[in-house]
């Protein structure tokens, strides 16, 4: 393998770290930041994503918790609830888990949350806050994780080339908008790929960064990176495996093995952006805290 590892549990532990402060910081003023997850059904992913978020949140000394609900809960219910932690001065963060159960439609739910609590920044009021360069909304966990991660790691962004493959609201679109604003970790020249794309190899060679968040697994080969590149893989696929005791694998976007051998550096799945989401989301909820006493 030539490419170096970039370590996403290490640097997501010192951002985690970083919050752990701040959070102690608050408390001394009165303040104990509170995150309310909201989890609706029994996918099972999405309960290990929460279960993580929740031990990641007490660990930083916030307070908080999940609220679990069935997966026949209505729209009408889960909009009750949400207006109901709207008004909690307790709770300064309120995340509702994704993919909802079908008959939920999340947009509507994403609108429902307040702007100022919605601490995954996926309201319209925050992405649009993002769009124009404005610093007081919140930015989604993912990207905003991503965008760390390089700067952390010393990976410049400034007039490179980067190529993002996937153009979802979560990720792909504000990955964009992070990487072309004017300040530290964007100044890129940002090309967003997807899957209507022509010859996607021809763009992501071109890229100095290559972003890959387009959910199928390993569809990023090695021959289709330019050498010395920096790969980030947002993916997280599940993949049958027959030599694993659970029958399935866990996987990126990228095809590891041969993308390591091109890179200069690249992200691991697990390992890699998962954790960065999380220690965002912490970061997030501080700063909806200290908006209110500051
Ligand atoms: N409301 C939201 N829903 C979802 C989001 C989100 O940001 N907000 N993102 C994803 C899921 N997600 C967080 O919710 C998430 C996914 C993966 C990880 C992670 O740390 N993965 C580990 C591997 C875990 C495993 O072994 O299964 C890793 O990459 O190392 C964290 C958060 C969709 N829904």
């Amino acid at each position: 393998m030539r490419a170096e590892l970039i370590d996403g549990k290490a640097i997501a532990a010192s951002v985690r770290a970083d919050v752990a402060r701040d959070v102690a910081g608050l408390r001394e003023r009165g303040v104990v930041p509170g995150l309310t997850v909201v989890l609706v059904g029994d996918d099972m992913a999405s309960a290990t994503y929460v279960g993580a978020k929740e031990k990641a949140s007490r660990e930083a000394g916030m307070a908080g918790g999940t609220i679990r609900l069935p997966a026949d809960t209505t729209q009408d219910a889960l909009l009750s609830l949400i207006t109901q932690l709207n008004g909690d001065a307790a709770v300064h963060g309120i995340l509702v888990q994704m993919p909802l159960p079908k008959h939920i439609d999340p947009d509507t739910v994403i609108r429902h949350i307040r702007p100022d609590k919605d601490v995954d920044g996926f309201h319209p009021e925050n992405v649009g806050k993002l769009l124009i360069g404005h610093t007081d909304g919140f930015v989604s966990c993912t990207p905003a994780g991503v965008i760390e991660m390089l700067l952390r790691s010393g990976v410049e962004t400034r007039g490179a080339e980067v190529v993002v493959v996937g153009r979802s609201n979560i990720v792909g679109k504000p990955m964009a908008a992070l990487l072309v604003q004017a300040r530290a970790g964007g100044d890129a020249t940002v090309t967003i790929c997807h899957s209507r794309t022509k010859d996607l190899a021809s763009h992501t060679r071109r890229a100095d960064i290559l972003i890959v968040a387009a959910g199928r697994a390993e569809m990023i080969t090695g021959d289709m990176i330019k050498p010395g590149a920096v790969v980030i893989d947002v993916g997280m696929n599940s993949v049958p495996d027959a030599t694993r005791a659970k029958g399935s694998r866990l996987c990126g976007d990228v095809h590891f093995a041969s993308a390591a051998e091109v890179a200069s550096r690249i992200t691991p799945v697990p390992g890699g952006v998962g954790p960065m989401t999380i220690a965002m989301l912490l970061r997030n909820t501080v700063r909806a805290a200290e908006r209110t006493v500051s």
